[in-house]
């Protein structure tokens, strides 16, 4: 059923002004981590709650002084009020959790119980374990139902595109039930034809075949040309099923540039090597993008009735200028290598654009700051008591920066945190 105040998604680029955003404040989630855990549950430290809130709301205050912000854990709230949402949310989140026989009535009944709101905080935060058994008790495992810890990173669990939504196939099972939520949401707040592909579908339906997708790999360059990364969380076979699905929405001729990037921590997904700052202008780490070692693209060409036509590159800025959007290029870091290898680690080249030339960057990020400033841009910091509304329509080039110590040590930086479901048309 559709909702009046949910947003139908516009998104038609990654830098069009930024009107309706889908984001989530970090909670008790974040402290299911511990040391021996943080490397499984995909952290690269653990993180005090209080400080991750602190920072997290200075980017949330600015975020809803310069667009309409969405908190999911609202959204899952109002879609678990359909009884329909709310059976397949406990029979999907349950079957996650691989639970025994009894356990999984058990586990079933308790959040059967829960009202709405109830329900959609332990999809998020967790369900404590309960223990009215001999083996329960026994059991090591803190949770009947586990937390999300990398829920804040909002980015990759599903995507806009167009007026359609993809919901991800996440690589990693402590991520999986996101992907739930996501499909829950969406399934039951916006209209049925929205959600385009799904990787939790592709996933559940064909457990044998590796179907990831993550939405930091997803880059929107213009209506008809996607750059997506082939990475450590997304499958090339991910990439062909959601050409199929997205040829088959919008009948048109589609080129999507695949980049292959090395399978290694600090690079996850193409969003910590490349980013867009306007149409014209990407923020990138240059040793994978422009450097010697570049990570290799290639060309894919689809138009509807023929054969698919594939081009390799040596890289994606050289894909592009094939394409005729070609980009000039500012590195993270500036030109020290040194620099830039902290400052990427620090998801320096993460950053989110809130309009063409309008972006939010972690403020520890000095030297890739420094390029920017030398690039014409403005810097700000999100503490400062400006007319945001107004300088987010001016002309200026804008970096506002923000705090993000603790944000950083989750993995991500400000485009991982970000959903963007509607931007203005260029
Ligand atoms: N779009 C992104 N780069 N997201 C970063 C996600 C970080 C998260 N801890 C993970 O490893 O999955």
């Amino acid at each position: 059923m559709k909702q009046s105040s949910f947003p139908v998604p516009f998104l038609h680029s990654e830098i069009g002004r930024l009107e309706s955003v889908i984001m989530h404040r970090p909670g008790p989630e974040v402290e299911s981590v511990t040391p021996d855990s943080a490397h499984e549950q995909l952290y690269n430290e653990i993180i005090p709650l209080q400080a991750v809130q602190s920072e997290y709301s200075m980017l949330w205050n600015f975020m809803n002084r310069v667009s309409n912000v969405l908190e999911i854990g609202d959204l899952l709230t109002e879609a678990l009020g359909h009884s329909e949402a709310k059976r397949f949310a406990i029979k999907a989140v349950v079957e996650s959790e691989s639970l025994d026989g009894s356990k999984y009535e058990e586990v079933t009944e308790r959040l059967d119980a829960l009202s709405p709101g109830e329900l959609s905080r332990a999809m998020i935060q967790g369900l404590d374990k309960s223990a009215s058994s001999f083996q329960d008790h026994l059991d090591t495992r803190l949770y009947d139902l586990s937390p999300l810890p990398n829920f804040y990173f909002m980015r990759d669990s599903a995507m806009a595109y167009r007026e359609s939504v993809l919901v991800g196939g996440m690589a990693h099972g402590v991520r999986r039930n996101e992907s739930v939520i996501q499909e829950v949401v969406w399934n039951h707040l916006s209209d049925p034809e929205t959600v385009v592909y799904s990787g939790l579908r592709h996933q559940r339906a064909w457990p044998e075949t590796d179907i990831r997708l993550e939405g930091g790999d997803f880059l929107v360059a213009d209506s008809n040309l996607l750059i997506i990364g082939i990475s450590e969380r997304t499958s090339p076979q991910a990439i062909d099923a959601l050409v199929r699905s997205v040829m088959n929405m919008y009948e048109e001729p589609l080129d999507v540039l695949a980049v292959n990037l090395p399978l290694q921590r600090a690079t996850i997904h193409l969003d910590m090597i490349f980013t867009y700052l306007d149409q014209e202008t990407a923020l990138v780490y240059e040793p994978l993008v422009t450097g010697p070692k570049r990570a290799r693209c290639t060309h894919g060409h689809f138009a509807l009735g023929k054969e698919p036509r594939f081009t390799d590159y040596q890289g994606l800025p050289d894909a592009l200028e094939a394409l005729g959007r070609g980009v000039k290029t500012v590195k993270c870091g500036g030109d020290d290598i040194h620099f830039q290898q902290r400052e990427q680690w620090f998801a320096g080249t993460n950053v989110f654009a809130f309009g063409p030339g309008k972006i939010v960057s972690y403020e520890s990020n000095i030297a890739t700051i420094e390029a920017l400033s030398s690039e014409g841009y403005r810097v700000l910091p999100v503490s400062a008591d400006e007319p945001w509304e107004k300088l987010a329509d001016s002309d200026e080039r804008l970096v506002v920066t923000v705090p993000g110590i603790e944000l950083a040590r989750g993995g991500g930086g400000l485009r991982c945190m970000t959903m963007p479901v509607r931007r203005t048309a260029l």
